[in-house]
């Protein structure tokens, strides 16, 4: 009865169906094989890509299906605009995202829905505001940890030797992130020792290690969505319980603080305390679960993606001798060579062409590749349906969407012929055409659910790299690979960042 309602209902708003993407194998499970597949070759993102050229040519929004489940995947930007903001509400995130992580992250801001997810959002959102992202001592801290590092050193000829940065950046974000959320950072940087530095199973008591690892098993339990609690492992529940161990030691560390006023301990340390978020969360609520839950939830949110930011920027300026000179030139400009002088957040924000690189690397590498969404009622998305995709199409409630944002992207007929070239320059064009605002762009999300770290995460990129260019004049790429996407839930270079750099001379 109600499939004949539906499609009355889906005729009378115009309806049409959109294009399938055919099944394969068993229960159709050759398309999940598929997947894995193309994942463990580095190409996820790409697969979707294919996957809409394998339906039919300018085909932007297909329908799939594996097991008992269907599903929508899109590229349309007038779709995404639908299912953020002009049928925002019946849209939510879908319910696997909290079946899937809660056994490693707990329930909080990134997998709740409802008001338990408006709860975590207003007890989160202004911690974010400016005042608290803004200091960037802490950031200038761990920098120069990282630009301490023996395998920054640089020989007499003024080269480093061959470095992967893409581990030194995770071990630099989660450094950062875990000051930032429990004003104790694991100090990565200093503590690993070189010869295990991202190799992170020979220091298996390791806490990025239990994230990661868990992280994966998260990963595959994921393709099998309601069933995903058939896949299971003692070895997960090893990670998960390691995770919590060390969180639960910074909460209860926090918990057992005697209760002195902020007024009363600035006065006793004569100088003021250094903001972290467990200490304001903890003036709101003492549930050591919901400490947990948020904080950890916010490390998951912010310490890889904008580690694998970091790697890409380094990744992309490395093969773009072009870019790199004119960024570095641009640097001394505005910041100086001072390699230890201030970078104001200001001055940060407003450096156009730093802001143009790392918007042109989240465009061609796609650090959240794919987003998703799930119908609370019965909708509509305005286009995909029909013979050439112009029609709306019929969501049922419960039907599961793919935003396809690398896919998104990636479409000639919106970024041009030169789609796939690194190219910053291309955003000064798109300032007024709607530019990074436009819905073909959503490397943050959009609408209520929206990144709460971005600023965080871009004011962290820009010191960075601000740092790295201000002290060297010259960086080569020492592998010719082909881009090698590993994808969990965010998206790093698989291969790592291998490099070499000139040390400039000192004021030059
Ligand atoms: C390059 C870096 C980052 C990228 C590309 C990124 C991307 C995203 C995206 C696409 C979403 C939306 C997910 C959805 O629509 O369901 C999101 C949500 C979120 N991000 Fe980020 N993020 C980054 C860094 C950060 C950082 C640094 C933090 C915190 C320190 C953070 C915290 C969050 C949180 C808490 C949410 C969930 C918001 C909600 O559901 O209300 N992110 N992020």
């Amino acid at each position: 009865i109600s499939r004949r309602r539906r499609a009355t209902e889906a005729k009378h708003r115009g309806c049409e169906d959109p294009p399938t993407l055919p099944r394969k194998g068993f229960l159709g499970l050759g398309r999940l094989s598929e997947v894995s597949k193309a994942n463990k070759e580095g190409r996820t993102p790409q697969w979707f890509i294919e996957k809409f050229e394998e339906v039919g040519q300018d085909v932007h929004t297909f329908r799939a299906s594996a097991l008992d489940y269907e599903l929508i995947v899109t590229r349309d930007p007038e779709n995404a605009r639908a299912i953020f903001q002009t049928n925002a509400r019946e849209f939510e995130i879908s319910p696997h995202r909290k079946d899937i992580w809660s056994p490693l992250l707990g329930d909080g801001i990134f997998t709740a829905q409802g008001e338990a997810w408006k709860h975590s959002r207003q007890l989160l959102r202004p911690q974010f505001a400016r005042e608290q992202i803004s200091d960037l001592d802490v950031e200038e801290e761990h920098v120069q940890s990282l630009l301490n590092l023996s395998l920054l050193r640089s020989d007499k000829d003024g080269w480093t030797r061959a470095v992967d940065l893409a581990p030194l950046f995770l071990n630099l974000t989660m450094d950062v992130a875990t000051e930032f959320l429990y004003g104790r950072s694991v100090n990565s940087q200093t503590q690993t020792p070189v010869e295990s530095i991202g190799d992170s199973k020979r220091n298996d008591t390791n806490f990025s290690y239990h994230l990661e690892a868990g992280k994966s098993w998260l990963y595959t339990k994921g393709l099998f969505g309601r069933w995903n609690r058939f896949i299971h492992s003692t070895k997960f529940t090893d990670h998960c319980r390691e995770v919590h161990r060390f969180v639960d030691e910074l909460v209860t560390c926090r918990l057992n603080k005697p209760s002195v006023s902020k007024l009363e301990s600035e006065i006793e340390s004569s100088k003021p305390q250094r903001f972290f978020l467990l200490d304001e969360l903890a003036k709101y609520t003492q549930n050591p679960l919901e400490l947990r839950n948020e904080t950890l939830q916010i490390l998951n949110a912010g310490r890889d993606t904008t580690g694998s930011l970091l790697g890409w920027v380094f990744y992309y300026l490395a093969r773009n001798p072009h870019a790199f000179s004119k960024l570095r030139s641009i640097i001394l400009e505005e910041f100086g060579s001072n390699r230890t002088g201030e970078i104001s957040f200001q001055k940060l924000k407003n450096c156009e062409y730093l802001n143009h690189v790392i918007q042109e690397v989240l465009r061609v590498a796609a650090v959240v590749p794919v987003n998703e969404r799930f119908a609370t009622s019965d909708t509509v998305l305005p286009y995909g349906g029909g013979p050439d995709g112009s029609s709306p199409i019929f969501i049922p409630k419960g039907m599961r969407i793919l935003i396809a944002n690398y896919a998104m992207q990636h479409r000639e007929d919106i970024w041009g012929a030169d789609v796939q070239d690194f190219k910053p320059e291309r955003w000064e064009k798109r300032r007024g055409e709607g530019g990074h605002q436009g819905w073909e762009f959503l490397p943050f999300g959009a609408g209520r659910r929206k990144c709460i770290g971005q600023q965080f995460a871009l004011t962290e990129t820009s010191y960075v790299v601000i740092r790295f260019l201000q002290r060297f004049d010259r960086l080569e790429s020492v592998d010719s690979e082909e881009v090698f996407f590993q994808y969990i839930f965010s998206n790093r270079s698989g291969k790592g960042v291998r490099v070499k750099m000139h040390e400039a001379a000192v004021g030059a």
